[in-house]
């Protein structure tokens, strides 16, 4: 019988000399109950998104000596933990200093290797390179070491033999995370060491992000593969955030064992760092310990579960502890203001109203409403005076050149419209938060961030976008959870979750005669989607060859017929071109000027969809369809 502790570790990336010293903990922890070894996710010292902070040889060298302070501790128990190893006078590819993402098993003070490894450690042989993992850029790959050689990686891979005394022993398939999300790879890891050496265990490090869906994902994934090899699995992964600039990951943990069978047996909490134990049994291979499964969550939960880890984990990450909050009383940024209200206490949330002639009394008294409602600080700061101002100083602004005066500058309905935006948040929200000793946040959302529908350097500014990767139904039906399953009442009142969504910055978006966004949110959420997130992006082509087949709804996956949205083919189009111009155009541009997105679906905008200023392109195959569909339909 064996007893296995999994250190479902809380990462900080960046910061190894506290991660060694959380590790050291468990490992005195799972010593003291007499645990035979303890597992830690991959990376757990350096963190795994930490930039090219991997090019500086003295973090990596102070990395692996932690390594070796590990090592001393394994005199009477099995650790296996991720870190960086790195090899003396070869680099990279790129010509850095040479870098494996290895997973680590030290006993008696020695490091153990897997037998036909040249090496006192295993080398991720899989890197992703997609999203936001870069692995590639920073890590020589054991699939590299084995071409490099001349030799097959077969010869290299193989399991790791542990002896627990008094007989008790176990050979096991090292994996580390995207060894085991080999569907697209031809070399699949853990298929080969099931065929050649049949271990008797595989144990799988990972650092995997939090995204929508995953965990069940990965249940069908590792339980296919499971089944294959036959081999009892544990999946030990971190908890924390990690960031890479523009984009903030949570990372659940979710860690797992599964049977031979390829089932679920035991889950740690996800969201919870944890130090877990569970009790194998190395004849029948089977775990002793009682079962305990997550129910999978509902969407919302899991965005809401997510979200709240995000942003409690990013304001402790730098050290802020109170916001101020636009609020305008329309859904967003009621939404966003309630997010807060279930992390921060009321004290430390202030809530601004910057009203000015365009804004109804309907929306003003939503904004007290939700205020009120939380129980927070508020205050009322109106912008119709400073837009005055500016329309006046702008107008009766004499232009010269040279000595010689040309013109004046005139001022459209539209650029007053940005002018009350950037008011609102670089004058107003700016101030409020350096004066109130906190930061102020950015409510977009994910339709409104790809076409841009939001005013550069005014409501796209802020600290943090925690809603950015949410589309528009996606905050309807976080409002509703929010109100339903965090406060059991109506913070966010019902108003603003019925009123049409509005920009309130002309006289011609006026939500009294019902003129809302532009934005048709229950089909454009889903065609945007479709250009963003699905595996295969899809552009203008696929959706008009999808329409001309009549299977877009079905393609895209909203409930709503297009043919009522645009009774003509030339209306279809025309609105197609509309937003594909600026889904591939200037939203990139204010994008790249953005604040970080916390990032919850499988692409959020970011850096985990790459994107360069280009301008927008049809292909040819669309402006033929185009052509064709306007001939003959009008
Ligand atoms: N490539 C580029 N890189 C950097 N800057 C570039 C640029 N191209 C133009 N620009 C500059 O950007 C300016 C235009 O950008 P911008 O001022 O953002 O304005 P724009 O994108 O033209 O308009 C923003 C739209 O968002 C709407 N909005 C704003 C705020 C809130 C809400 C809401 O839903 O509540 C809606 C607003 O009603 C308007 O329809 C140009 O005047 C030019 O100076
Ligand atoms: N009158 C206002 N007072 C305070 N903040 C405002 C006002 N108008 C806009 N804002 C800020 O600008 C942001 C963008 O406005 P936007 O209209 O997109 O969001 P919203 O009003 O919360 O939701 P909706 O788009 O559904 O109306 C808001 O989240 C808010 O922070
Ligand atoms: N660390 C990794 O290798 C991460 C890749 C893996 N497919 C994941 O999404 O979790």
């Amino acid at each position: 019988m064996l007893n296995i502790a999994l250190a479902q570790m809380n990462i900080h990336a960046g910061d190894p000399r506290y991660n060694v010293t959380v590790m050291k903990k468990n490992i005195a922890q799972a010593k003291e109950i007499g645990c035979d070894m303890i597992i830690f996710p991959e990376l757990a010292i350096p963190g795994y998104l930490i930039g090219d902070v991997w090019d500086q040889q003295d973090y990596i060298d102070e990395c692996v000596a932690f390594g070796e302070e590990l090592r001393q501790l394994s005199a009477d128990i099995t650790i296996v933990f991720g870190n960086v190893a790195c090899e003396s006078g070869r680099v990279n590819l790129d010509g850095h200093l040479r870098k494996y993402n290895a997973m680590f098993v030290a006993r008696n003070k020695e490091f153990l290797s897997p037998h036909a490894s040249p090496y006192p450690f295993y080398i991720k042989t899989l890197l992703p390179n997609y999203r936001e993992f870069s692995d590639s850029r920073y890590f020589t790959s054991l699939l590299e070491v084995a071409q490099e050689r001349h030799i097959f990686v077969e010869d290299l891979f193989s399991p790791i033999r542990v002896d627990f005394g008094n007989n008790r022993h176990l050979t096991i398939g090292p994996l580390i995370c995207e060894d085991s999300w080999d569907e697209n790879y031809p070399f699949k890891p853990m298929s080969f060491l099931g065929k050649q050496y049949s271990p008797d265990m595989f144990i799988n490090i990972s650092n995997s992000p939090f995204t929508l869906g995953k965990t069940q994902r990965r249940h069908r994934l590792f339980g296919q593969s499971i089944k294959k090899v036959h081999a009892p699995t544990l999946y030990v992964n971190c908890t924390g955030i990690q960031n890479n600039g523009k984009n903030i990951y949570t990372f659940d943990g979710s860690s797992c064992t599964y049977t031979k069978e390829g089932n679920p047996h035991f889950e740690c909490q996800p969201f919870e760092e944890e130090l877990a134990f569970v009790q194998y049994d190395e004849i029948s291979r089977t775990f002793t310990s009682p079962k305990k499964t997550n129910l999978p969550k509902k969407e919302t939960e899991e965005i809401y579960t997510s979200l709240r880890y995000g942003i409690t984990s990013f304001l402790s990450s730098i050290g802020v502890n109170k916001v101020v909050i636009g609020v305008s009383g329309g859904i967003d940024s009621a939404v966003n203001a309630a997010l807060y209200a279930a992390i921060l206490p009321p004290s430390q949330i202030m809530l601004v109203n910057m009203p000015s002639c365009y804004n109804s009394s309907i929306t003003k008294d939503l904004a007290k409403t939700l205020a009120d409602n939380i129980g927070c600080l508020y205050t009322v700061i109106p912008v119709q005076d400073s837009l005055e101002l500016t329309r006046k100083q702008i107008q009766t602004a004499e232009v010269y050149s040279g000595e010689k005066k040309v013109s004046h500058l005139e001022l459209t309905s539209f650029i007053e419209e940005n002018i009350q935006a950037r008011d609102r948040s670089s004058r107003i929200l700016a101030a409020v938060a350096a004066s109130f000793g906190g930061v102020f946040t950015c409510n977009a959302n994910k339709a409104e961030t790809a076409v841009g529908y939001a005013t550069l350097y005014g409501d796209h500014a802020g600290y943090l976008s925690a809603t950015a990767d949410l589309w528009k139904h996606q905050m309807y039906a976080l409002a509703v959870y929010l109100n339903q399953n965090v406060f059991h009442r109506d913070v966010i009142p019902k108003g603003s979750i019925d009123i049409v969504p509005s920009a309130e910055l002309s006289a011609s978006q006026d939500i009294a005669k019902g003129q809302g966004d532009p934005i048709i949110y229950p089909y454009h959420d889903y065609l945007f989607a479709s250009f963003v997130e699905n595996w295969h992006r899809v552009t203008p082509q696929s959706i008009l060859q999808w329409y001309i087949d009549g299977t877009l709804e079905e393609h895209i996956g909203c409930s709503i017929s297009v043919h009522t949205l645009f009774p003509t083919a030339k209306e279809f189009i025309d609105d197609l071109e509309r937003w594909w111009k600026l889904v591939s155009g200037f939203a990139v541009a204010k994008r790249i000027q953005s604040p970080p997105i916390l990032s919850i679906s499988r692409r959020s905008f970011g850096y985990d969809l790459r994107e360069a200023q280009l301008k927008p392109y049809y292909t040819t195959k669309y402006v033929s369809l185009k052509e064709q569909l306007l001939k003959t339909k009008v």
